[in-house]
């Protein structure tokens, strides 16, 4: 293998695809790790896959003792919350189960660092519309979020227990594609905003606006929306990032700007030259009214900022990569699911 080997758990999904490929420019071979429940053979280009499952610890020690590897980041999982709210059970067992298999699976095998995909639902629906801070109540209200929060609590309890070092990103929104027309996201069936707003361009089904009676400007949900790639070169940076705080830190990424939904359609209508087809829907359950990270932690703690600061080019990439088919026409749609 070319440079250090890093286990990437979920690396054939969305951003730990990215991630992927950010790691190899950095030097590194990473090493993915995925059941392919929802990830693409073709989304791993950047070294070699390892089909498993990752709440079996035997199998992913035996994988980082194969390879020798100087860290994992921990990607696999389950990741929508309006699934979470009627399957509790399975995002408590991917999402907590995973995490307890490869904490175990790095002690077995001495891995020191790990990095973990945290989430803006560990905030759960902040009283104030400020930024987020770390030191903000931790409070989720979906059992996504929950599993998540005890999977970083599960991590930090071991930094203190164990000869461990972690940093837990808690990504808002990732959004966009690979701005060479790699990678993009593609899930079967897609759930995520801007792509099913694209679609919507396209003659896919009507985009429904979950909710238009929220405590926001127009009346829409407000997230922060954050571009794939910039989230991959955090990771690259914090799997470096020395002198951690008790073992354990957990760090905001996103750009510190908010979007409603109705400001995505908008955004979406300009990239696409056409408006999506959009009806009015009620809330989805366990969506929160507005979530914007104040990102100055990992800024000063990483030497990170987002690159792309602007909405329209996060939507750009992701239009284009869907006009480019994506993984290729026959994985369009839910059949491929
Ligand atoms: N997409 C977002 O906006 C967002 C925001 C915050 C946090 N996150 C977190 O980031 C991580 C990656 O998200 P994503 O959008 O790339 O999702 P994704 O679904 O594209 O990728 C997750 C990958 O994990 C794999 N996987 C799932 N369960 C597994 C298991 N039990 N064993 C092995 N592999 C398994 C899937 O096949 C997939 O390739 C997740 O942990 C998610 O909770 C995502
Ligand atoms: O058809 C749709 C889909 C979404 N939305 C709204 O759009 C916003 C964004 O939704 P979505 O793209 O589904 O992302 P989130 O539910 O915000 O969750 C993403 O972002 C979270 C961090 O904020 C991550 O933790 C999750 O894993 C990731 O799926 C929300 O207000 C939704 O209510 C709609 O109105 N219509």
């Amino acid at each position: 293998m070319p440079g250090p080997c890093i286990l990437v758990t979920g690396g054939a999904g969305f951003i730990g695809s990215h991630t992927s490929k950010a790691l190899s420019r950095a030097g590194y071979t990473p090493v993915v790790y995925d059941n392919l429940s929802n990830g693409h053979v073709e989304a791993v280009k950047w070294g070699p896959l390892i089909i498993g499952d990752v709440r079996d610890a035997n199998h992913l020690a035996e994988a980082m003792r194969e390879y020798s590897v100087a860290g994992v980041i921990h990607f696999a999982g389950l990741i929508e919350v309006g699934r979470s709210v009627s399957r509790p059970d399975l995002f408590w067992d991917h999402n907590l189960n995973g995490v307890a298999a490869v904490v175990s699976a790095m002690r077995r095998s001495g891995t020191a660092r790990l990095v973990f995909s945290s989430t803006a639902a560990v905030y759960g629906a902040p009283a104030e519309m400020s930024r987020l801070r770390e030191a903000d109540r931790l409070a989720p209200i979906n059992p996504y979020g929950d599993s998540k929060l005890a999977g970083e609590r599960l991590i930090a309890a071991s930094c203190a227990a164990f000869d461990l070092e972690a940093v837990a990103l808690r990504y808002f929104n990732a959004a966009g594609a690979d701005p060479e027309g790699d990678l993009g996201e593609a899930h079967y069936p897609e759930t995520h905003l801007i792509p099913l707003a694209i679609e919507a361009t396209m003659g896919g089904a009507p985009l429904t606006v979950f909710g238009s009676d929220y405590p926001t400007p127009d009346g829409s949900c407000v997230r922060d929306y954050i571009h794939v790639a910039d989230l991959a070169r955090a990771h690259v940076l914090a799997l470096q990032v020395g002198g951690l705080d008790a073992g354990f830190e957990a760090m905001n990424l996103g750009r510190g700007v908010g979007s409603s939904v109705r400001e995505i359609i908008a955004a979406v209508t300009a990239a696409c030259g056409r408006h999506p087809a959009v009806v009015e829907g009620g809330r989805r359950a366990g969506d929160p009214p507005m979530l914007v990270a104040d990102p100055a932690a990992a800024m000063e703690r990483l030497g990170w900022s987002p690159q792309v600061r602007d909405l329209a080019t996060i939507v750009d990439t992701a239009v284009a990569w869907r006009r480019g088919c994506g993984f290729g026409p026959a994985r369009q749609g839910p059949a491929a699911a």
